[in-house]
């Protein structure tokens, strides 16, 4: 990372309040002020002051999610200013430029030290895209797995910036900088459970950072087309099977869900008034090597290596959880897909010149699977036997179920998933064995010494 000066003047100035004043020419001020008014002004500050100490570290209603949220914003500003400078220009120029003429595409690609982020990102500059990465690195997971992924980029030659993707002058530096024809915007707090404890993040990063994305799309000259990742979770207690784009998505069952709903109606208003051409993509269940640390098929890999009980949850009655998992291959292809097939946003800086397009893909595997059998396919690929312990599913906006129908996607983007969930946590095995090399020893030693506590 440069830790040029940045190169945009206005990052740094700040509003000037009226406590620059020195104490003669304030109560100069509240001289000549009327009492009404004054009185008024009081009652503001006295909300203002007694807002912060709500939203202050030591207000109760603070307590349940300060830390996390605080560590990430500090490092947010922390990152605001460590952008800029004449070298950082000239990488982000050259990880921009397009290799692959006369048809490539020049893409900003939100979240690209994430899973799935990673993925798009390499396969794009493989076929010879321009590609810049954009990332904040927070802790929701171990980050040093976002830094070994942002390794990975560098060796094909990404630069991967480390920045919020609520940082306006950040944004709109870059796309003073590029031309970019599209952005990927992958950037999002995932999870559904963790909503729950940091809501707040959700918010952040789900509904502000997108609002954040589609200003600097908008303004930008020209206008890029955006596709981004909406989630599978929108359809939350719709009860129509398989989920097509059609159903309803009114009745999220989870915070997250909620975030990416509220996403789908944000990119119409962007469309509607920009002309911005927007994709959102519904993932689902989204699985491989480089996974996500904080799912359970990873998570589950984790804890049955290192012989500690796993909690599988079932739905009322002991109705089985099941989940339409989709390999990571198959949703890179359906990014690249709706990339190429995106239409130019018919906007010019800011204004809308005609209609432009606007649409939303399931991207699943049309395969569910219930989640122990997803624990016997880990068993069977680690050769160790999982403890498990099933418990009735908590109230933690979780769904029973997801099963897409993939008939728009198969239509408009020529997407056809390739990779069932036994052969994808195959290759999913194969790469933690190989990154968590110690781990390794353990399943080895588990199927030297006790083949019987493996399942078949
Ligand atoms: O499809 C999606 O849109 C979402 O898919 C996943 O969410 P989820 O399907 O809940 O994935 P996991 O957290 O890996 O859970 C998979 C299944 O395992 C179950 N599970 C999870 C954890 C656990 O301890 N036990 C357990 O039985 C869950 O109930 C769920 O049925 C991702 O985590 C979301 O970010 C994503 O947006």
């Amino acid at each position: 990372m440069d830790a040029g000066v940045p190169s945009t003047t206005g990052k740094f100035k700040s509003e000037k309040p009226h406590h620059h004043l020195n104490y003669h020419q304030r109560l100069l001020r509240l001289h000549y002020f009327p009492l009404s008014k004054f009185l008024s002004w009081s009652l503001f500050a006295a909300v203002i002051l007694f807002g912060l100490f709500l939203i202050s570290p030591h207000s109760p209603s603070a307590l349940r999610f300060s830390s996390t949220t605080e560590r990430r914003s500090l490092r947010g500003s922390y990152s605001a200013a460590s952008w800029g400078g004449f070298e950082w220009e000239k990488r982000v120029r050259s990880s921009a430029r397009i290799r692959r003429r006369p048809s490539g595409l020049s893409v900003l690609v939100t979240g690209a030290a994430g899973f799935v982020g990673t993925h798009a990102s390499d396969a794009l500059r493989r076929r010879g895209d321009g590609v810049v990465g954009i990332d904040n690195f927070n802790d929701y997971y171990d980050p040093s797995l976002k830094r070994a992924r942002q390794a990975l980029l560098s060796r094909s030659g990404i630069f991967l910036i480390e920045g919020d993707i609520n940082d306006g002058p950040l944004l709109r530096k870059l796309f003073d900088l590029v031309a970019f024809t599209h952005v990927l915007h992958l950037a999002a707090q995932a999870g559904v459970r963790y909503a729950m404890l940091n809501p707040g993040s959700y918010v952040h990063s789900n509904v502000a950072g997108l609002v954040s994305i589609l200003e600097a799309a908008r303004t930008a000259n020209p206008q890029p087309a955006v596709v981004w990742a909406s989630s599978s979770s929108v359809y939350g207690l719709n009860t129509g099977v398989p989920f097509s784009e059609s159903h309803r998505t009114d009745r999220p069952a989870s915070l997250y869900a909620a975030t990416k709903k509220a996403g789908e109606e944000i990119a119409h208003v962007y469309n509607h008034i920009y002309g911005l051409s927007i994709t959102g993509l519904r993932f689902f269940t989204v699985y491989g090597p480089w996974g996500r640390p904080d799912m359970a098929y990873f998570s589950f890999t984790r804890d049955i290596l290192a012989g500690k009980t796993i909690t599988i949850f079932e739905g009322p009655g002991g109705v089985t959880v099941a989940r339409d998992f989709t390999f990571i291959d198959d949703i890179v292809q359906g990014c690249i897909a709706s990339l190429d097939t995106a239409k130019k946003s018919t906007g010019s800086g800011g204004t809308k010149q005609g209609p432009a397009q606007l649409r939303v893909f399931n991207l699943g595997n049309t395969s569910p699977v219930p989640v122990v059998e997803l624990v016997s396919i880990l068993e069977r690929h680690l050769k160790v036997k999982a403890k498990r312990k099933v418990v009735k599913m908590p109230r933690n906006g979780d769904v029973l179920f997801t099963h897409a129908n993939i008939s728009s996607a198969r239509a408009e983007l020529g997407y056809q998933p390739t990779t069932n969930l036994q052969t994808g946590l195959k290759k999913f095995v194969k790469w933690y064995l190989a990154y968590y090399p110690s781990t390794a020893g353990s399943s080895v030693a588990k199927k030297r010494g006790g083949r019987g506590s493996s399942s078949s």
